[in-house]
């Protein structure tokens, strides 16, 4: 058969694949994955390694599919959970097309960067660009200082800076990002934005909320499961049983709080973010559990869903 007369141009090249943030703990890679997803779907917060789960963002632009799988950072273990990271970052990275990796630009490269990118020699397969986060919070000089020190450590396929919470430079980065994937035709749906299930992301919401404002012991002990999710026939309204999870009693009280506070205010905070999630009114029942040195116990890290 002839083509017809006047055929379409062939279509302009369309590329998806996967890239993963990777950098010291709190360099900003959950908050450069919301910035590029547009839509809340990886926990952010002020301390360190609050991300646990390999989250994908994704990204739809008009010349390809940017899936972001998110990592925890990279570090070196101390418990069960900390090797369990570790082994997350290890299986995901083996798998990506492109690593982001990420210096923030009021920060000076230290051995914890250092570290990590000679780790990142061990995938050959991913193609690697460096990203200089955060640069509304320092000047142009030491921006421009930054990238010359990054440029310096390997050769890069690019280096770009950015900063997403004034959303600088968002569109360059997703750009170069996208020309390093290979040709593909989609891998998600357009309308999909996370292949992370709702129940998980609430959990994360609830994870986020609860962190907010204590101490440093705690992020690392603290786990949140849903027990279940009622749909009311009679409201617009979803009831939502969750379980905080902490190691020892002291914590139960510092995540309670005086009379109870802290968890009713927690419980606001989480519901807030949850209603748009759901598009529902939102019942939530917080409780605060102890689950003995979590972290070390296989069985238990199990049951928590690590
Ligand atoms: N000024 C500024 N702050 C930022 C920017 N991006 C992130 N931050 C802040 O940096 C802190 C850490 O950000 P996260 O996105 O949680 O960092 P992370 O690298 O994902 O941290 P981990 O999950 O611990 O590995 C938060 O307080 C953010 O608000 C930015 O572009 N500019």
């Amino acid at each position: 058969m002839s083509s017809p007369k006047g055929a379409s141009k062939p279509s302009p090249i369309h590329r998806a694949g996967f890239v993963s943030f990777v950098g010291r703990p709190n360099v900003g890679k959950s908050t450069l994955t919301n910035a590029l997803v547009g839509e809340k779907v990886a926990i952010t917060s002020s301390k360190p390694q609050t991300t646990r789960r390999a989250i994908r963002g994704i990204v739809h632009a008009a010349d390809g599919q940017l899936i972001i799988v998110d990592t925890p950072g990279i570090h070196r273990p101390r418990t069960l959970l900390g090797q369990r990271l570790n082994d997350v970052v290890t299986a995901t990275l083996g798998d990506v097309d492109v690593i982001g990796m990420c210096f923030p630009a009021n920060e000076r490269i230290g051995p914890g960067d250092r570290f990590i990118n000679e780790s990142l020699n061990d995938f050959p397969r991913a193609k690697k660009v460096a990203i200089v986060t955060k640069i509304d919070a320092t000047s142009r000089p030491a921006v421009a200082q930054q990238l010359l020190a990054v440029s310096e450590l390997r050769d890069w396929e690019a280096i770009v800076p950015v900063s997403a919470t004034s959303r600088i430079q968002l569109d360059v980065l997703l750009k170069e990002l996208v020309a390093l994937l290979p040709e593909s035709p989609s891998l998600y749906p357009d309308e999909q934005r996370t292949d992370e299930t709702l129940e998980a992301r609430i959990s994360e919401l609830i994870r986020e909320a609860a962190l907010e404002g204590v101490s440093d012991e705690l992020p690392h002990s603290l786990a949140v499961t849903i027990d279940d999710m009622v749909e009311r026939d009679d409201k617009d309204l979803v009831e939502i049983y969750a379980n905080l999870w902490v190691e020892r009693d002291s914590q139960k009280g510092i995540v309670i709080g005086h009379g109870g506070e802290r968890l009713q205010d927690v419980g606001a905070r989480a519901r807030a973010q949850i209603e748009p999630l759901v598009g529902k009114q939102v019942f939530l029942s917080l409780r605060v559990k102890v689950a003995r040195e979590w972290q070390r116990d296989p069985k238990q890290l199990g049951r928590l869903g690590f």
